[in-house]
């Protein structure tokens, strides 16, 4: 129907939606941490990005809820789908970010479907007649429904499952491409909240937790990539590939630290999950929509 949102219609939407203030325009209340990443032997027969040849990295990362709300509880609606964001920085200063969230399949296919449901979010608050509009809207649309009927609540940011959702093209040493998706699972196990259990949770718990829990050792994910086959989706996110796919570890982080100056580390990070490296390329418009449209926020926060 020829809509066409701008990255700074969305940071617009986003802030209608969540309230303006000059923080992340979402995914804004958050812990960051700091690490290594070491990578498998495998990840180069998928690629040939530098990254996975130059042995154990340096790694910046944030673990957020996903509302653009700086003082939601983690307790509350809107704290999930929790996310991950990570960049390893390695040795010629090339960043590789990720920005994912914990669930497997984006709530709509593109950015002009998510500005529209942003907004019917923002059009269904409290108070408003039921059905909302944007119960309205779920009942003719069976994915965006799932993806809010299926949300869970971590025990910890340590122990949920995280997806890159949109899709990359990998290309190998000897020219041979293949079409794959992130995910990052923990070595401690995944574990979700009944809403009984995260009824009792206090309003910080998860950004409690992870900061204790690295105090005492490593929190460790191991990343994969989910290859694709023939027929999957590549362009469009809201439809996941079935878990029959290969899964090919690429490495393993370990956050084991906090920044030095956790106000300024978390002012100055800016994850561009849509980058192109050698051997890596996006394959989903999202991620180069995305890349054009969290530099704003970047500079909104300055
Ligand atoms: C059109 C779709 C999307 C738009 C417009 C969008 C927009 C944004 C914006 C504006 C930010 C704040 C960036 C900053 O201030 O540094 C952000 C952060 C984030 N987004 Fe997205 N996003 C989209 C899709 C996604 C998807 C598909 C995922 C998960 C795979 C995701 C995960 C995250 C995460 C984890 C963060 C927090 C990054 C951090 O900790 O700094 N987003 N997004």
């Amino acid at each position: 129907d020829g809509q066409k949102e701008t990255p700074q219609d969305l940071i617009n939407t986003l802030h209608g939606t969540f309230g303006a203030h000059h923080e992340r325009a979402v995914h804004t209340k958050g812990v960051m941490v700091v690490g290594t990443f070491t990578p498998t032997k495998d990840a180069s027969k998928l690629t040939k990005a530098p990254v996975f040849s130059e042995g154990k990295l340096p790694v910046v990362a944030r673990f957020s809820l996903f509302a653009g709300v700086p003082d939601i509880p983690d307790t509350a609606n809107g704290a999930a789908p929790t996310g991950l964001a990570i960049k390893i920085k390695a040795k010629d200063g090339t960043e590789f970010d990720f920005a994912t969230d914990q669930h497997n399949g984006f709530v709509v296919a593109t950015s002009d479907e998510f500005a529209n449901f942003l907004r019917l979010v923002a059009a269904s608050g409290p108070g408003v007649e039921h059905p909302t509009p944007l119960e309205k809207f779920l009942d003719g649309h069976p994915i965006s429904k799932h993806f809010v009927e299926t949300l869970t609540s971590p025990a910890s940011y340590a122990t949920a499952t995280f997806f890159g959702i949109n899709s990359f093209k990998f290309t190998n040493g000897d020219g041979k491409s293949a079409f794959v998706r992130y995910r990052f699972v923990p070595k401690a196990g995944e574990h979700y909240l009944k809403p009984e259990e995260l009824k009792a949770m206090g309003p910080n718990y998860l950004q409690e937790e992870i900061v204790s829990r690295i105090t005492k050792g490593p929190v460790v994910f191991d990343w994969y990539a989910q290859v694709a086959e023939d027929g999957d989706k590549i362009e469009d996110p809201s439809i996941a590939w079935p878990e029959s796919r290969n899964l090919v570890k690429l490495g393993t982080f370990y956050f084991n630290g906090l920044p030095q100056d956790k106000v300024v580390a978390d002012k100055q990070t800016l994850f561009l999950p849509g980058t192109s490296h050698p051997g890596i390329e996006p394959a989903d418009p999202m991620l180069t929509f995305r890349n054009h449209t969290y530099p704003i926020s970047f500079g909104e926060r300055q």
